[in-house]
């Protein structure tokens, strides 16, 4: 893919401070192996609002996805079909609500952003009912983008194309140039009018946002998607234990506590470090799924541990993507299969069900949040 695309997806905001602790904080657990198990079968299913997943990973929502392949968000949604998991759709997808769900029978959730023209809004979760999304994650740490230094420097705009500071860039991709221009012209059909634009009109994503996000989004319209929306409601984007108790008084069914994979606010700790503090907050009444930096199975396992349900991925599956379409994003959850089975096998842990903290030694060091840390293990060990 071109340069200015890979930017977009592996970029984060400001110095990438926090998309490196995301990776850090899987590194600060260890585990604690049990030997003499009887690890000959293990299994790995699990149910995610009420859901059942082959494996503990879904594919989270990411925007633009349909630029790193033709019809990109089918292209997933049917990959999470075929390997038994959960897709999440975004608002800022390139393919429509519809042609998703028309192409692809997975469980599939609609993540919102909430636009400053509430009738969009509306219509959005209208659309997302009636296609049958079976629930609704409404993304709550985008008041407006993250400061993505590498967007600004390339001058990335939507849709893409060719200036005199990428031109170079695309002739150095012209396999990608080829993919896109052979496929059906893409929508954009959730939040750009496209048949608005003139051919010579192009918006840069972070300006987009800008005008269309909501800055005012406050607890109250989580009140009133619950009016909107009659299936379950996930929060994208807790990192404290406060919001996490707010979160549960309003009666979400799922938090996912995340920082956006470092692409939002810079300086917040990573996704696994509030972890802890946050299934401590929710008690046990909403479901908790965990997403930033995850790479590995056992970055699976270890999460499962500290007491998620299941992990989200973003980039793995959009690199899974752009290099082999359909069939790259389904290598990407069975290598994650693969690698969380070996870890249970090797951990001497059958079932993703009886992970707990017991599995892993914690974080030593002075580093911010270890004592809430030390403290939520030692609950969760019982
Ligand atoms: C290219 C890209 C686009 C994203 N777009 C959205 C989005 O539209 N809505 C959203 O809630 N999160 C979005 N995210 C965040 C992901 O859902 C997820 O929180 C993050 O990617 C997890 O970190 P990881 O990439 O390290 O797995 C996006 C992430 C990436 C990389
Ligand atoms: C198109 C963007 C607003 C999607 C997003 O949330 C992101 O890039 O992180």
């Amino acid at each position: 893919m071109p340069r200015f695309l890979f930017d977009f997806v592996e970029g984060g905001a400001d110095d990438e401070v926090t998309v490196h602790a995301n990776r850090r904080a899987f590194g600060d657990y260890s585990f604690r192996a049990r030997t003499l198990v009887d690890v000959s079968t293990r299994d790995l299913s699990t149910t995610l609002l009420g859901q059942p997943l082959a494996l503990p990973v879904i594919l989270g929502p990411v925007g633009l996805a349909g630029l790193l392949a033709p019809r990109g968000e089918v292209l997933a949604a049917e990959a999470a079909a075929r390997k038994e998991t959960v897709f999440v759709l975004s608002t800022m997808s390139v393919c429509t609500i519809e042609e998703v769900a028309a192409a692809a029978p997975a469980s599939r959730w609609f993540q919102l952003y909430i636009w400053k023209d509430r009738e969009v809004t509306r219509s959005l979760v209208e659309r997302a009912r009636a296609a049958g999304y079976s629930a609704l994650c409404l993304t709550v740490d985008v008041p407006d983008m993250g400061n993505r230094e590498r967007d600004v420097r390339n001058g990335f705009v939507v849709p893409p194309r060719p200036t005199p500071s990428n031109v170079l860039d695309l002739l150095l991709h012209l396999g990608w140039v080829m993919r896109m221009t052979r496929s059906p012209r893409a929508t954009f059909g959730n939040f750009l009018d496209t048949k608005a634009l003139s051919r010579r009109d192009a918006v840069s994503v972070a300006g987009y946002t800008s005008r269309q996000f909501d800055q005012s989004v406050t607890w109250a319209d989580v009140e009133w998607l619950r009016g909107l929306w009659p299936g379950p409601l996930v929060l994208k984007g807790i990192t404290t234990a406060e919001d996490a108790r707010r979160a549960v008084q309003h009666g979400v069914e799922a938090i996912v506590v995340s920082n956006h994979g470092g692409r939002q606010l810079d300086g917040l700790p990573g996704a696994l470090d509030v972890l802890p503090e946050i299934v401590e907050a929710v008690e046990g009444r909403a479901e908790i799924v965990l997403d930033g930096g995850v790479r590995r199975g056992s970055d699976v396992v270890k999460a499962l541990a500290l007491g998620a349900r299941a992990c989200m991925i973003g980039r793995p599956f959009l690199y899974g993507l752009a290099a082999g379409g359909q069939s790259g994003v389904e290598l990407v959850l069975e290598l994650l299969r693969k690698e969380i089975d070996r870890t249970l096998l090797l951990l001497g842990c059958p079932r993703v069900a009886q992970l707990d903290a017991s599995y892993l030694r914690g974080p030593e060091g002075a580093h911010a949040g270890s004592e809430i840390q030390r403290a939520a293990l030692k609950r969760l060990a019982g």
